[in-house]
């Protein structure tokens, strides 16, 4: 059975040019790249090109490009260094529905006397930039705020929330992980500081990603060790994957030009979906959102069973619904929207990308409809939210017992 995969919020097929271009630096080019013969030196001109690449795709300057180890490690990095300069600042802002990244560090980080204000979101997943403005003071060290919600696609008004931030003095970092490669950005007239990327979501493997550093931005590492990084990130760099992420960088830069056809395809599911299925709504904003990512909660039935059901068909998807995350809360996210029980439950995420085709579309659209009416046959309180929500709490009551 062939895969339809539509969950590249997750992680994303490495492009056949990507692995085709990382290959020699796993069997031929070895080399240290801090080494001083040639051997190893023909590898650090490799990871200059690729270091050109990346800035190219973010309209940034190549020296201020710093390879990581994944987004978890930029995000981590990004506010360490901002608290480690400004050690008299205590203060930090995010929102609630940040990465798991980003919200497990400021919980830490409370735990050892910093203080956290976790910004809220409305019904559509946006942010209020009074709430913002009013939450910055002068002890306020970093204000990190992603670019675009993993879950449900919103996209907030990043350069508009910097000017915010930057009026106040604060260090400005943006989580990028999800926007990278399917929004274009320009770092050189922005506000960010710093900024995080993770290459297995542009289709360059696990396991390698990038912190841009503003050039001026006061900078502490994480990694402490030899000089590489120009001593911002210890460690002997991840050659292959260096090489890999410059060359899905390039790849991104061109693929963008026809992005939208990869949201003609996403509005054509999303658009079907809730023709064909009653009592289902899109998650998020309908405009403020990524062009590859489609959030729908079908009420009245679990993401789980969906999930499954979609599995049998080789359709990839996914939900941050509390029996996928082995916990029985549900998604974080979709919580900080303040959604009704049944849709938390009920809600997928799909995920396209550039290979994403217009057949697999189709099957989804067919196959769909069905499972959503034979679960729901199943269940026996179809369009009663209460009823519901009472068989929901005596079983969540009997599994904690
Ligand atoms: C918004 C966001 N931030 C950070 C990460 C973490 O990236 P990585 O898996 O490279 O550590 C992810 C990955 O799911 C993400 O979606
Ligand atoms: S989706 Fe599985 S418990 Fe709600």
């Amino acid at each position: 059975m062939s895969v339809i995969y539509l969950d590249n919020n997750a992680t994303t097929q490495v492009d056949p040019l990507v692995a085709e271009a990382m290959l020699p630096f796993l069997t031929q080019y070895y080399g240290n790249p801090s080494s001083m013969h040639t051997f190893g030196g023909q590898v650090g001109k490799a990871i200059k090109q690729a270091r050109e690449q990346v800035a190219a795709l973010l309209g940034a300057e190549p020296t201020e490009i710093v390879f990581t180890s994944c987004g978890t490690e930029g995000n981590n990095t990004a506010i360490r260094a901002a608290l480690a300069t400004n050690p008299n600042k205590k203060h930090i802002i995010t929102t609630e529905v940040e990465h798991a990244a980003i919200l497990s560090q400021c919980r830490q980080l409370e735990s050892q006397g910093y203080q956290v204000t976790y910004l809220s979101v409305n019904r559509q997943g946006q942010l209020d930039l009074d709430e913002l403005e009013a939450s910055l003071t002068g002890g306020t060290a970093v204000v990190s705020i992603m670019y675009a919600n993993n879950e449900t696609g919103v996209v907030f008004p990043i350069e508009q929330i910097g000017q915010i931030v930057k009026a106040k003095g604060a260090i400005f970092h943006v989580d990028a992980v999800q926007a990278v490669g399917k929004i274009p950005l320009d770092l050189k007239n922005s506000t960010i500081d710093l900024l995080t990327l993770s290459g297995h979501k542009l289709h360059a493997p696990k396991g390698i990603g990038v912190l841009y550093v503003r050039k001026g931005v006061r900078f502490r590492p994480l990694l402490l060790g030899g000089h590489q990084e120009r001593g911002r990130r210890g460690g002997t760099e991840n050659v292959p994957g260096i090489i890999a992420l410059g060359k899905a960088s390039e790849l991104a830069l061109v693929h963008l030009a026809d992005v939208k056809k990869e949201q003609q395809l996403r509005d054509r599911l999303e658009q079907g979906l809730l023709a064909k299925i009653p009592n289902c709504e899109v998650n998020g904003h309908p405009i403020q959102r990524l062009p590859n990512t489609s959030n729908i909660g079908f009420k009245y039935i679990e993401g789980e069973a969906i999930l499954l059901s979609l599995n049998q068909y080789g359709i990839c998807a996914s939900s941050g619904s509390a029996c996928t995350s082995g916990s029985l809360e549900p998604s974080h996210v979709l919580r900080a929207l303040g959604l009704p029980y049944s849709v938390l439950h009920g809600s997928i995420r799909f995920s396209l990308s550039r290979y994403t085709t217009d057949e697999e579309i189709d099957t989804v659209l067919k196959v769909m409809p069905e499972i959503v009416e034979r679960l729901r046959a199943l269940s026996p309180f179809k369009s009663d939210e209460e009823a519901w929500l009472k068989e929901q709490e005596k079983a969540i009551a009997t599994a904690q017992s």
